[in-house]
């Protein structure tokens, strides 16, 4: 057990507050948060003068270590964790695959990811599961894993990746049902995945080979649509939904509307969508170009970064993740002669939180608080977690980060911890460092020095009902009650 850690000078914020204050952390745990903490002699002292301290960030949106057609992403559990505690994120929600479509339960495919990332965790970590087809035991098989004995929350759909991840309108909705009845979130991947696959045989048959086919088999509105499509599904289950990687306007815009409809519908933009955009696709050179390539692709309109961002400011998007999912350049030449072989995917999970500070608090669309809000504390209430995690209090786990808003790092491959040999963000400078990032108590990042332990991060169960997302279920439930007509015959 690491010795007990004070915190002195700094400055808390959390996602409704920002004051001076110590902190005392005791066996992984926040024990005070005060004014003025004395240090004792068998206290390891921080000092946080003219620094934030701030929750450890937490990453809903992460494939590490993915097995997909044939590739595993580079990331693996222990990589991309190092990655993620070197950027000031703590804690990060991964997505589970099982092969559902070729039999395999939600129960085995889960007991397969915990077995890679247990034993190679740095921080700690949850799950997301992706069902990939509507199966007569799929409903009982969500009902087991949402137990606490699993501690799975939340369901991933793609309406993408058709013959692989993708689930039919019907599929969805059934399964959205279940998701409500549970009590668990339906997390989707919005595309029209048929449409795209005719766009990719077209732009193919015309000799558009290169990554800039991707962006033009997948036009705006056809995330627009399909996000959409989602929350009208999800509405007709009375089922709260979870876009993710929001990437553009149309997208948030469909969002927006469900919301005003009186819809639970969270958006979740990612770092990669909030500073960069499609032009990389037609870069001259193809590898640079086929670096970029993930879906849905980053947006062809140059203004939509900052208006992600914007709509973050004003409670229409609500959290940032990162879709984590990285290929080096060999897999990516895998679709060297036709586009729809380059693996899908780009890091993130590392340069989350400074990309974040520099697009949004630099740049005075967000303050220090809403900073808090999506890149931790939302996460934390959607997930169920928070205060556990998401804020910095008396009780909540010492998953805490010596944030300098003042610092400056240009972020690059040549000194990044992913293992991949290529940065999306290469060259952007950013204001905001983690300096020190601390998990359960453990100073795992420091000095520009990672201090991690494989294994030591631990499997956080995300228990079903979040009051965040369901407390107005039963109402909501009653409201939607099917009407019968009793006609006299
Ligand atoms: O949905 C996804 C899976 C991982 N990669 C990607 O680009 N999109
Ligand atoms: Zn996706
Ligand atoms: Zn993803």
């Amino acid at each position: 057990m690491s010795p007990p850690l004070v915190i002195k000078n700094g400055t808390v914020v959390n996602e409704d507050g920002m004051f001076k204050a110590d902190v005392l952390v005791k066996n992984g745990i926040i024990v005070e948060v005060s004014p003025k903490i004395i240090a004792l002699p068998e206290m390891e002292i921080i000092d946080a003068t003219d620094r934030l301290v701030i929750p450890g960030g937490i990453d809903p949106h992460t494939h590490m270590q993915m097995p997909y057609a044939g590739e595993v992403t580079k990331d693996d559990f222990l990589r991309g964790t190092q990655a993620a505690v070197a950027g000031g994120t703590t804690m990060i929600i991964d997505f589970c695959c099982p092969d559902h479509r070729n039999g395999e339960s939600l129960m085995a495919g889960y007991a397969r990811w915990r077995s890679w990332a247990d034993p190679k965790v740095c921080c700690d970590y949850g799950l997301s599961v992706a069902i990939t087809q509507w199966r007569p035991e799929t409903a009982d098989q969500m009902a087991v894993i949402t137990s606490p004995e699993f501690g799975v929350n939340s369901f991933k759909f793609y309406m993408a990746y058709e013959g692989t991840l993708m689930v039919r309108d019907d599929e969805m909705y059934r399964a959205m049902q279940e998701c409500a009845k549970l009590r668990a979130l339906a997390r989707v991947h919005a595309e029209n995945g048929s449409v795209i696959k005719e766009r990719e045989i077209d732009l193919l048959a015309k000799g558009v080979t290169g990554p800039e086919g991707h962006t033009q088999s997948r036009p705006e509105e056809i995330e627009a649509e399909a996000t959409n499509r989602a929350c009208v599904l999800a509405a007709q289950a009375n089922c709260p939904v979870y876009i993710v990687h929001v990437m553009t306007k149309g997208a948030a815009a469909a969002i927006s509307h469900h919301r005003a409809q009186g819809s639970i519908v969270f958006g979740e933009p990612i770092a990669a969508g909030l500073a960069l955009d499609g032009s990389h696709y037609y870069n001259e050179d193809w590898l640079h170009a086929a670096r970029y390539v993930m879906s849905p692709p980053l947006s062809r309109d140059p203004t939509t970064p900052e208006l992600l961002m914007k709509l973050l400011a004003a409670g229409e998007l609500h959290l940032t993740g990162t879709d984590n999912c990285t290929y080096d350049g060999c897999q990516k030449s895998l679709g060297k002669g036709n586009f729809t072989k380059i693996p899908n995917g780009i890091n993130g999970v590392e340069d989350r939180m400074s990309v974040v500070w520099e697009k949004g608090v630099h740049s005075g669309i967000i303050d220090p608080m809403r900073y808090v809000s999506i890149t931790s504390a939302t996460a934390a209430k959607i997930f169920n977690i928070y205060p556990k995690k998401g804020r910095i209090a008396v009780g909540s786990d010492a998953d805490i980060v010596i944030f300098n808003p003042n610092a400056t790092r240009t972020i690059s491959a040549e000194t990044h911890h992913h293992n991949l040999d290529f940065n999306i963000f290469e060259g952007i400078k950013c204001h905001g460092v983690a300096e020190i990032t601390i998990s359960r108590g453990r100073i795992v990042w420091a000095n520009g020095q990672l201090q991690t332990v494989p294994g030591s991060g631990k499997f956080v169960p995300l228990l079903a009902n979040s009051p965040f997302v369901f407390s107005s279920h039963e109402i909501r439930e009653k409201k939607k009650e099917p009407r019968i007509v009793e006609r006299l015959e």
